[in-house]
C-alpha cells in the first residue's frame, strides 16, 4: 500500500486528534459528488504525498478583510429563464476575448451549453439557449484524479473523457486583498513562483468603475494551501482547458469564479492543462534565463527555444513594453472597456493586465488632450535670496551621487542627464500635481516627517511593479484611510508617473537609464525630496497649463532644445541626446515646425 494511503487507513485513531482534520483522504472524502464523482489521489512514481499544509476546500475561503456584498444587494442571474440567459447576452459569465482572432484565426470563440438531459454540461453547436451559470453552479462533472508526473510534480488526469467545451471544475482558494497578495509575494522566495498560484480577480477591474470593489486592484485567489483538484493542474503551452471569469452574482463580481472548461474533447487519462498566461503569444526568442522562472516541461514549446512556467508575463513584458503594438492594444482594452462597459476576458496575463490598465491609464490621463497640469517652473531666487540655479546645482549633484557609483557615465555627463530629468515637463508637471494634492490643511506638516520614511517603505512594491521589465501590480489605490496611506498614494503616482514616462525611451532604442535597478529608485525617489525642498524654499512658482495646448508644446521644445548637444560621429556633425536621455515627446521636432 502506498504511503500516502496508509497514513489515512492505518494511522487514525493512534495519531493526535484532530489528525483526520490535516489527512487529505477526509477532508475529500467529505466533498459534496466525491460518491458519485470521485477525486483520486496516486503516486506510481515516488513515496511522496500531497504537501502537508494544503488543504482540499469545496468553496472559496474569504480572508481578510475580504467581504461579500450583503444580502440585500443580492441579485442572482437576471435573466429570467434559462433561454434568456445565453453566452453572449447574459452577463453572468463574460464573454471571451476577441483577442482569439488574432491568435488563431478562426474568428471569435463562443460556448453555451446544454442545460437538460443527457448533454447537461456539453457544448452546443450554436449560441441557443445556453445557460453556462448555472453549469458552472452544479460543480465538478468528472472524477479527476491527482496523480505524480515524472518531472512536473503532481498534475490532474480524468477518469472519464472529457468533451470540448464541458465544465470541469472551478478554480478555489482564499480570497485575499492585492496588499496581502503582494505580501505573501514578497514572503515567497522567488515571486514568481507564487504567482503561478495566484489569480486576480480582476475581469470587472476598472479604474473608472463607480463600485470601489472594482476600481482598485483587484482581489486575489491563493490556491497554494487550500484549493480543490484544479490547483494541481499543470501549465501547457497546448492546453485543453481554460480558465473563464463567471460571475453567480452580480453583487458579488468582484469576487467572481474562475472556471475551467475543455477547450477540445480530452481522452480517458489524459492530463489537464491549461496555460497560465492564457494564450499570450509572441515570439520568446530573446526570453532567457529570467530569474526565478521555472523551465516549461509541457513538451509542446511554441517554436521558442525555452518557455517558463508563469512567468512568460515577465519576459512578454520586458519585450514589449514601449512598442506601439503593446499601446495599442491597451488602448484598445480601454477603449472596448468604456464601449462595453467592462473589461473583456484574460487577455493579459493575470495581474500584468491590472497594471497595464493602471499604467496606461495615467499615461493617457496625464497626456489627455483636455488635462491641465500644475507646472512649476524655476524662479530666479529663493525666498532667502539665493540664486536659484546655484540651489539647484546642488540638489542635481546629490541626485547625481546617488547613481554615479553604478553606471559608467562621467559624473559631468551624468550630471547633465539629471539635470535634464529634472528640468523635463513631465517631472515638474507630476511633481506639480503632488503638491498640489498635498496643499490640505494639516497635511504638509505631516508630509514633512514623512515623506522619506513612506519613500523607503514604497521601494519594494515600487521596484516589483510591473511598470519596469519584471514587476507586478500598480497598488497606487491602496487604501486611503491614513494620511500615512494617501502620500503612499501620491508618491508613488509620482514615481510612476515620471517611470512610465522614463521607460518610454526604450521604445526608441535608446534608454534613459539611471544606474542599476536599485540606485534607479533612489533617484527617482531623490528627485521627489529634493524638488520638495526645492519647493520649500521657494525655488518655484506654479502656473497650471493644458497639456494641449501651445505653451506645452513650446515648453517640450525648449526642454529638448537644451537636451541636445552637438557631437561629431564619423567625420559628421549631428545633434545627439544628452547622455542616458533617449525619448523626445512624440512629434516634438513636428510640433515645433508647426508654431
Ligand atoms: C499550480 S502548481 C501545479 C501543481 C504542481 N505540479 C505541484 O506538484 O504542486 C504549479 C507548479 O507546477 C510546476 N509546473 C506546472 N506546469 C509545469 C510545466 N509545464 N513545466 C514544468 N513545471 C510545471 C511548476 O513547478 C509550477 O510552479
Amino acid at each position: 500500500m502506498e504511503q500516502a494511503t496508509k497514513k489515512h487507513f492505518y494511522h487514525h485513531g493512534q495519531t493526535p486528534a484532530g489528525a483526520e482534520e490535516n489527512c487529505h483522504w477526509c477532508q475529500i472524502r467529505s466533498l459534496p459528488n466525491q460518491s458519485t464523482i470521485p477525486i483520486t489521489i496516486v503516486n506510481d512514481v515516488d513515496s511522496e504525498l500531497l504537501p502537508e499544509d494544503f488543504r482540499f476546500i469545496n468553496a472559496m475561503v474569504l480572508g481578510q478583510g475580504v467581504e461579500p456584498a450583503e444580502d440585500s444587494f443580492r441579485s442572482g442571474c437576471s435573466c429570467t429563464d434559462d433561454g434568456d440567459c445565453q453566452y453572449t447576452g447574459c452577463l453572468c459569465l463574460a464573454d471571451l476575448e476577441d483577442d482569439d482572432d488574432e491568435m488563431n484565426g478562426h474568428g471569435r470563440k463562443a460556448y453555451a451549453y446544454h442545460t437538460h438531459g443527457t448533454k447537461a454540461g456539453l457544448l452546443r453547436s450554436r449560441l441557443q439557449n445556453s445557460t453556462v451559470p448555472l453549469v458552472v453552479e452544479r460543480g465538478r462533472t468528472v472524477p479527476l484524479q491527482i496523480f505524480k508526473t515524472s518531472n512536473r510534480g503532481w498534475g490532474v488526469r480524468s477518469q472519464t473523457p472529457i468533451k470540448q467545451g464541458q465544465f470541469v471544475d472551478r478554480y478555489l482558494g482564499e480570497i485575499i486583498t492585492a496588499e496581502e497578495a503582494d505580501r505573501r509575494r514578497a514572503n515567497s522566495a522567488v515571486s514568481q513562483r507564487k504567482d503561478v498560484y495566484l489569480f486576480a480577480l480582476d475581469k470587472f477591474t476598472d479604474p473608472d468603475s463607480l463600485d470601489p470593489r472594482l476600481n482598485g486592484p483587484p482581489l486575489e485567489v491563493d490556491g497554494e494551501f487550500m484549493s480543490g483538484p484544479t490547483r494541481f493542474i499543470n501549465h501547457s503551452c497546448n492546453p485543453n482547458l481554460r480558465i473563464f471569469a463567471r460571475v453567480g452574482d452580480h453583487a458579488d463580481k468582484h469576487i467572481h469564479d474562475l472556471a475551467l472548461f475543455a477547450i477540445r474533447d480530452i481522452g480517458r487519462g489524459e492530463e489537464l492543462t491549461f496555460d497560465y498566461v492564457d494564450g499570450v503569444v509572441d515570439e520568446q526568442d530573446e526570453v532567457e534565463g529570467v530569474e526565478g522562472m521555472t523551465e516549461c516541461l509541457c513538451g509542446n514549446k511554441r517554436n521558442y527555444t525555452k518557455e517558463y512556467v508563469g512567468s512568460r508575463k515577465a519576459a512578454m513584458y520586458m519585450k514589449e513594453l514601449g512598442t506601439a503594438k503593446r499601446r495599442a492594444q491597451a488602448m484598445n482594452t480601454r477603449e472596448n472597456t468604456a464601449k462595453y462597459g467592462k473589461m473583456s476576458g484574460f487577455r493579459w496575463p493575470r495581474q500584468k493586465r491590472h497594471a497595464d490598465a493602471q499604467a496606461e491609464h495615467l499615461k493617457i490621463w496625464f497626456r489627455s488632450s483636455v488635462r491641465w497640469a500644475v507646472l512649476l517652473e524655476d524662479n530666479e531666487f529663493t525666498k532667502n535670496e539665493i540664486f536659484v540655479p546655484i540651489v539647484y546645482k546642488e540638489y542635481v549633484s546629490v541626485a547625481t551621487d546617488t547613481i554615479l557609483a553604478s553606471c559608467n557615465a562621467t559624473a559631468g555627463e551624468m550630471r547633465r542627464s539629471v539635470s535634464t530629468f529634472f528640468n523635463s515637463p513631465v517631472v515638474r508637471a507630476a511633481f506639480g500635481d503632488f503638491i498640489t494634492q498635498c496643499a490640505s490643511p494639516g497635511f504638509k506638516d505631516f508630509l514633512e516627517s514623512k515623506l522619506i520614511h513612506v519613500l523607503e517603505s514604497l521601494a519594494d512594491s515600487f521596484n516589483n511593479m510591473r511598470l519596469d521589465t519584471t514587476s507586478r501590480r500598480v497598488p497606487w489605490q491602496a487604501a486611503k484611510r491614513t494620511r500615512d496611506d494617501k502620500l503612499k498614494q501620491l508618491a508613488l503616482e509620482y514615481l510612476v508617473r515620471i517611470e512610465t514616462w522614463r521607460l518610454e525611451g526604450l521604445a526608441n532604442g535608446k534608454p534613459w537609464t539611471f544606474g542599476t535597478r536599485s540606485s534607479r529608485y533612489q533617484f527617482l525617489a531623490s528627485t521627489l525630496v529634493q524638488l520638495w525642498y526645492m519647493e520649500k524654499e521657494g525655488c518655484f512658482c506654479a502656473r497650471e497649463i493644458r497639456t494641449s495646448s501651445r505653451d506645452w508644446n513650446i515648453l517640450w521644445d525648449n526642454w529638448a532644445e537644451g537636451c541636445t548637444r552637438d557631437v561629431v560621429t564619423d567625420d559628421k556633425l549631428e545633434k545627439d541626446v544628452c547622455v542616458g536621455v533617449g525619448w523626445r515627446p512624440v512629434g516634438w521636432l513636428e510640433k515645433s515646425s508647426a508654431h
